[in-house]
């Protein structure tokens, strides 16, 4: 549900010059750009405590009296202070999307806080796949509850969503969580499956956690979504923060995930000892499979910031090998242009022209994940087939490279660290507060909170429309596998 906000009045200066004729067209078609009215800001509501409960005391923030948060003005953060979801605008109006444009809370410490620190009792749960930046998340949350707001019952879930009913907690402090952010991998383990909503639940209450901090991707979200509604169906006061993680960069609204630029960056070391072996042999190929269930966000910018890609494969690009502007075509002529070539495939790309058996088609993984199968393999096998088809007395080569979990099981680099501490810390101010049923994340480079369901029903795929997928065909100079 939408909150209208006042509207916000800006002046922006247009200039004339070096325009084209069809953005001169675009201009006279609003004489009022000169002075730009912006439309009605809709503010994405944030889930309260205050919702479903009453009377619910308050307290100023214990940061008031931190020794060493001095807060100032602009420290504390209202709910007028907002992130607009969209920042690029064409001001004729032809290409924009429709008002009101859409604002979510920025995240940061509230004055008051419904939370007295002695009451606390946070339990932090990692699910799904791993993610490079994990261990940093569980340290920042158990370092921040403990010194930002003196929070003393900390609580790890170990193994996922099924360790909230299988498993005791495991109490967490920063003397255990010492160096964390040094080591890959989550220290609480994960799993997928288990998710027993009732069972989950049950065991909140009965264990009394007030907070509950879920670390994981799109399906870990769903699965927080269903939580935090019945909790507020039992009139509970526990508030639920979801923190996203994807090494994919699947998750929709926020900009990209903790983990994914040092997965990008790990994926180098792959793709340039796929060009070793590709330029030292006769014919030679070097094939790369990265992470990318459904979406190819590691295959592209990998792609784009090596360079030394070829043909880069996603899941939201169809593609075939025989034929006319195939995939076979094009490697042919790259062998007899270059003597060698570099593929990086997603490992959802080509999905669909994979034979597969009945049973192959229905397997899923233990969270209801399809499981896929092995498009490198399968591309190396074919590549090969070909070859001694088309070319049979000549030397050839596929290498197969397959990084998948090399990826993703290392620790973030700086970067990524530094993105979990902010968003750990985001989390539990964003707690303390009150809210409950969000997920903080930083949209446009500044944090904000955003409703839980609206991010466990957005999806962050590659728009092959836009300028980046335009930018690595412009690098690869690959085929745009249209049949003709
Ligand atoms: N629609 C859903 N409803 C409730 N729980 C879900 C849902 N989808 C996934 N989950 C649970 O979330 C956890 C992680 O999901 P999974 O898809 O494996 O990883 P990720 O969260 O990284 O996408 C699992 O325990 C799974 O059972
Ligand atoms: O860890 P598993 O079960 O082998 O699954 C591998 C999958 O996990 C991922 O790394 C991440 O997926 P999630 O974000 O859904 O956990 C995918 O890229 C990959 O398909
Ligand atoms: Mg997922």
């Amino acid at each position: 549900m939408a909150v209208s906000c006042p509207e916000v009045t800006a002046n922006l200066t247009t200039s004339a010059d070096t325009q084209s004729p069809s953005e001169q067209q675009r201009q006279r078609q609003d004489q009022s750009l000169d002075t730009f009215s912006f439309a009605p800001v809709s503010l994405q509501r944030l889930p309260h405590l205050a919702d479903y409960l009453q009377n619910l005391q308050t307290l100023p923030n214990p940061l008031d009296s931190n020794r060493f948060f001095h807060p100032i003005d602009g420290f504390y953060i209202y709910p007028c202070d907002v992130i607009l979801r969209q920042i690029v605008y064409d001001l004729s109006g032809m290409f924009s999307p429709p008002a009101p444009h859409l604002a979510y809370h920025r995240a940061g410490p509230r004055e008051r806080v419904f939370f007295e620190p002695s009451e606390v009792r946070a339990a932090i749960v990692t699910c799904g796949g791993l993610c490079p930046g994990l261990n940093t998340v569980i340290r920042e949350l158990v370092v921040g509850l403990w010194e930002l707001y003196d929070v003393r019952e900390i609580y790890g879930i170990t193994a996922g969503y099924r360790g909230f009913y299988s498993c005791e907690p495991v109490k967490l402090g920063p003397k255990m969580v010492h160096g964390w952010h040094k080591r890959g991998g989550t220290a609480l383990e994960t799993s997928r499956g288990g998710f027993d909503l009732e069972k989950i639940v049950n065991a909140i209450e009965e264990k009394g956690f007030n907070q509950v901090y879920i670390i994981g991707g799109d399906g870990t979200m769903r699965g927080a979504v269903k939580i935090f509604e019945e909790i507020r169906r039992r009139k509970l006061k526990i508030a639920v923060v979801g923190i996203p993680k994807t090494v994919d960069n699947d998750i929709g609204i926020i900009d990209r995930s903790f983990g994914f630029q040092t997965a990008v960056e790990m994926a180098q070391q792959a793709i340039n000892a796929a060009l070793v072996e590709a330029e030292s042999a006769v014919n030679g190929i070097g094939l790369v499979k990265l992470m990318g269930r459904s979406t190819g966000h590691i295959a592209l910018h990998a792609t784009l910031s090596n360079r030394d890609v070829d043909c880069c494969l996603i899941p939201e690009v169809e593609f075939f090998l025989e034929g006319k502007g195939g995939l076979l075509e094009f490697l042919d002529r790259r062998l007899k242009e270059n003597g060698h070539a570099v593929l990086v495939v997603a490992e959802g790309a080509g999905q669909s022209i994979i034979p597969r058996t009945e049973s192959q088609k229905e397997e899923r993984d233990e969270s209801g994940n399809p499981v896929f199968l092995d498009v490198g393999g399968w591309l190396k096998s074919e590549l090969k087939k070909w070859w001694d088809r088309d070319h049979p007395n000549e030397l050839f080569t596929v290498k197969y490279i397959d990084p998948t979990y090399m990826i993703r099981a290392v620790t973030a680099n700086a970067t990524d660290n530094l993105y979990c501490t902010l968003l750990a810390h985001s989390g539990i101010h964003g707690v303390m507060a009150g809210y409950t049923g969000f997920v903080c994340g930083p949209i446009n480079g500044t944090y904000a909170y955003i409703p839980l369901d609206d991010v466990a029903k957005a999806k962050n795929v590659v728009n092959t429309r836009d300028h980046k997928w335009a930018w690595v065909r412009s690098v690869t100079n690959q085929p745009d596998f249209v049949r003709s």
